[in-house]
């Protein structure tokens, strides 16, 4: 499945190879840092140039925050071509997750640290046709997730505590995407390692040189005068670590 569209177009069924043919970057602006109130054209103005538009969903009871649920999910969808990579910040995935997939969502990530039966719920979303990711928070570690990860697409690990956008980067949370990388390539296993918490042009290598090839960012790419040029430019920073791995 190709999708991209822009100048950038990345194949992502066929690039899950693992790290001797390391896939293309993904780049995926978090519509956390948009204009709510213009939400389908914030996310049509990222068309062509983003591979994801990333969607962070949060209940105030997870996280301290409330942001937007499946019915306004379901309508941007609708409105726009871009793959949804919905991130859950929500208690009791299991009751709601389904229905992001149901609607679409190209991938659809719940927290370790609100399931109890993460593989049983990544067994029903990709049952309903979406990839599946697993996200850890900022104080959670990875270890005993590992284990996990073949029933996974996509594991998402924040550079920040979850909960809000325009937060600064935290360096130290690069050591959980090494151990995740090493893990990941060791076991041959076709799965991304996203993260998610103040990416931008002075913090993406160091995420991609840990090992990371999906890339969250909310305020580097809405907060920029043209959201489309920061996404192309978060891109070519990524290629250029991936290109010196
Ligand atoms: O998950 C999130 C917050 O919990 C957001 O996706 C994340 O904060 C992105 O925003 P920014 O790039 O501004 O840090």
């Amino acid at each position: 499945m190709t999708f991209g569209g822009g100048a950038c177009p990345v194949s992502v069924d066929d690039s899950y190879t693992g790290a001797v043919n390391a896939p293309a970057p993904i780049v995926a602006p978090s519509i956390l840092a948009a204009d709510f109130a213009n939400l389908a054209d914030e996310a049509r103005a990222v068309e062509g140039a983003a591979d994801w538009l990333h969607v962070d969903v949060m209940d105030n009871h997870f996280v301290p925050n409330l942001t937007i649920g499946l019915p306004v999910v379901q309508s941007l969808i609708a409105a726009t071509s871009l793959p949804f990579d919905v991130h859950l910040m929500i208690e009791d995935p299991r009751r709601w997750a389904p229905g992001y997939a149901d609607a679409g969502a190209y991938n659809v990530t719940f927290h370790a640290e609100a399931s109890d039966n993460p593989v049983a719920l990544a067994r029903d979303l990709r049952a309903a046709g979406a990839k599946a990711g697993l996200a850890i928070d900022r104080d959670t570690p990875i270890e005993p997730y590992l284990e996990l990860l073949p029933s996974f697409d996509t594991l998402l690990i924040m550079t920040i505590k979850a909960g809000f956008g325009g937060q600064r980067f935290i360096p130290e949370l690069l050591e959980k995407v090494r151990t995740a990388r090493r893990h990941v390539d060791a076991g041959h296993l076709e799965l991304r390692i996203e993260v998610d918490g103040g990416i931008a042009a002075d913090t993406i290598e160091q995420a991609a040189d840990a090992g990371a090839d999906a890339f969250v960012a909310g305020t580097a790419v809405y907060g920029a005068d043209d959201p489309a040029q920061a996404v192309r430019r978060l891109r070519q920073l990524a290629e250029r670590a991936a290109a010196r791995a």
